[in-house]
């Protein structure tokens, strides 16, 4: 009913000028949400492990909660992805030193060090953007694939910092039994929260099969995330093809 509603007034309007309108929107709304977060960490709401964490599990999700705001197109896709194109811009202008960003190195690095917005922060972003172009809203892999990467990989780490000491997995020291179950949660949470958004929307068909099918995607991105591998492929990557390779078989 709500969703209808919704669909119906964002129908009414034009579509290139709704796409600019959408992109801008959502452009300002990535803003305020970093340096948000970034405000949180400074006046010790929390860690900026965490913080970082938290910017990665809500970006892409909200992101793709953004979707149904742009028009029926076919640019659409394309006004889209240049969200997370142009972020990714951006950290680059950051990263490298172009631009100079304290506020954002703060919210979205690991240590502090701006190159460190030139690894996960930039994949995230490009991982974002290709899932966006190449499978759109009408597609439940690109959707599971993002879902993996934020909720999943995002998930692992929350949870396995908190719970993981004492369960190190036997192939990985460096990660847990814990996290990995965070990963399986936070993974199939957020890709259920959003198919279910989308078929809401009349966008995809979210069947019994499509949530028992993700749920294995989950699993398949876990183990893949849990591999000694990092340091060969970032995680955003890594879990992000699984997903794809896996939808792309099993949906
Ligand atoms: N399956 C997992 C994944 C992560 N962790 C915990 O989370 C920490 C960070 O994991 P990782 O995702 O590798 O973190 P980063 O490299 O910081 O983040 P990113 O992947 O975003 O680069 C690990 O040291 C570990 O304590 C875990 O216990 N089990
Ligand atoms: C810390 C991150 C990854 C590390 O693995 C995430 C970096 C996120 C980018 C700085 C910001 C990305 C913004 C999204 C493309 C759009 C979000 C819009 C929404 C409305 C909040």
């Amino acid at each position: 009913m709500v969703f209808d509603a919704v669909a119906q007034f964002v129908a009414s309007v034009d579509e290139t000028p709704r796409d600019v309108a959408a992109s801008a929107l959502t452009t300002i709304g990535a803003f305020v949400w970093v340096k948000a977060f970034d405000a949180l960490a400074d006046r010790g709401a929390f860690a900026s492990t965490t913080s970082r964490k938290l910017v990665h599990v809500t970006s892409g999700t909200f992101f793709a909660c953004t979707w149904p705001l742009f028009s029926a197109s076919g640019a659409a896709r394309f006004f889209a992805a240049a969200i997370p194109l142009a972020q990714g811009v951006r950290l680059f202008g950051i990263g490298s030193g172009m631009i100079k960003n304290a506020s954002a190195v703060r919210a979205v690095s690991r240590e502090g060090g701006k190159e460190e917005l030139l690894k996960g922060p930039l994949y995230y972003t490009a991982v974002l953007a290709a899932c966006t172009s190449a499978y759109w809203r009408t597609n439940p892999i690109g959707i599971v694939a993002m879902a993996m990467m934020c909720g999943g990989d995002g998930f692992a780490d929350l949870v396995g910092r908190k719970f993981g000491k004492g369960n190190a997995l036997p192939w990985n020291e460096e990660k847990s039994f814990a996290g990995s179950a965070g990963f399986v949660a936070g993974g199939f949470g957020v890709a259920s929260g959003l198919l279910a958004y989308f078929d809401a929307f009349g966008f995809i068909e979210a069947t019994p099969t499509t949530y028992f099918v993700t749920l294995i995607i989950a699993f398949a991105c876990a183990l893949v995330e849990s591999l000694p591998i990092t340091s060969i492929v970032d995680d955003n990557f890594s879990v992000a093809i699984t997903a794809i390779a896996c939808g792309s078989l099993l949906y």
